[in-house]
């Protein structure tokens, strides 16, 4: 299929150089130093197995794309989002499976609304990656998995099981679901309490991987998630605490969310989508929610709205 993808960064790159390796015609959309580094060398995927350059891979700009492409993933993070609505209207009709795999739960749902003539699917992305310079994409570790779906009241079609089957060739764990808000939602209760108490603590996994307050923090939170999931009736089929804390021990100990790392070096965040969301969705439910109440009072006294 005809893949384009919006944000070249460690989400997006990596899907992209993946499908490009394995032979699929894909576009880049990107920007900046890092789209004039990937037209000059192609792009570079750094991963603990193995590292490999694609140079022929297409690169562009958003002026710079004039198709519309089977599948389009928008790998940007939250709040460019608004930004991209425009571009995703112009490179999309009924036919091209638009795919989100953002770490903002909701996001298929409300571009579907802000795109009402497209076919929105849901998704969420499992991988520890980020730029590491102009071009190059450092994984860390070797998680790649992408769970995609059609959302509550969408027809299944003939192109999520080609995409399904063109990933998993590529060397990419992605998994058709049945149940994509559940699905999502279950990546959620991972960053969203992985987010939060990693920016209350300033702490990277490995403070999390060891028993003592913190990682019982964590826990909490995700407790809360869990009861949110039940309330909105997408309960967990899996025991989120256990299925999470695996997660967690399996990865580096200096793995951090991106909103950590963003808010960090002082660059615009997913906070919202991250910390307050929970939040307001407490509220909309009503599901208690003391720890995140705690939390992002503490946070915000620190770091404002
Ligand atoms: N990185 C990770 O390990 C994981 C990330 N996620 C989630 O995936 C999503 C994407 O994150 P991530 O890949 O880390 O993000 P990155 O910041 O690494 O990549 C996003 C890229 O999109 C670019 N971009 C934004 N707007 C445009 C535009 N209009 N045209 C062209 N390029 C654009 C950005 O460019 P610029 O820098 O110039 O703004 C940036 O290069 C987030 O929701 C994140 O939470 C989920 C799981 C793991
Ligand atoms: C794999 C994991 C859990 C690693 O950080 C991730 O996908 C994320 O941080 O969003």
């Amino acid at each position: 299929m005809k893949y384009a993808i919006i944000g070249a960064g460690g989400c997006g790159g990596s899907i992209g150089a993946f499908l490009a390796e394995a032979g699929q015609d894909v576009t880049l959309i990107a920007r900046g130093e890092h789209l004039a580094a990937i037209r000059e060398h192609g792009i570079c995927v750094e991963s603990p197995s193995r590292t490999f350059t694609v140079t022929d891979i297409k690169a562009v700009d958003e002026a710079g794309y004039a198709e519309i492409p089977d599948v389009l993933f928008v790998c940007v993070k939250g709040y460019s989002i608004p930004d991209i609505i425009p571009f995703l209207r112009e490179h999309s009709d009924a036919e091209t499976l638009i795919v989100p795999i953002l770490n903002i739960y909701g996001t298929g749902a409300k571009l579907q609304q802000a795109l009402p003539d497209a076919t929105v699917v849901d998704g969420c992305i499992y991988i520890a990656a980020e730029i590491k310079e102009p071009g190059v994409i450092l994984q860390k570790g070797d998680i790649f998995r992408i769970v995609f779906g059609a959302r509550k009241g969408q027809a299944l079609c003939r192109k999520m099981f080609l995409l399904e089957q063109e990933l998993k060739a590529a060397g990419i764990d992605a998994v058709l679901s049945d149940q994509i808000e559940r699905d999502a939602f279950q990546k959620y209760a991972y960053v969203s309490p992985m987010a939060a108490c990693g920016l209350y603590y300033d702490a990277t996994a490995e403070v999390f991987q060891r028993a003592g307050e913190e990682r019982m923090l964590l826990i909490r939170c995700m407790k809360e998630i869990d009861a949110l999931a039940t309330a909105m009736g997408i309960p967990f089929l899996v025991d989120i605490e256990k299925t999470n804390l695996d997660i967690l021990d399996a990865l580096v100990p200096e793995a951090s969310t991106s909103m950590q790392r963003d808010i960090w070096a002082g660059k615009p965040s997913e906070i919202d989508g991250l910390l307050y969301e929970p939040l307001r969705l407490g509220e909309q439910y009503g599901v208690e929610m003391p720890n995140y109440e705690m939390i992002v009072k503490v946070l915000k006294e620190k770091y404002g709205e």
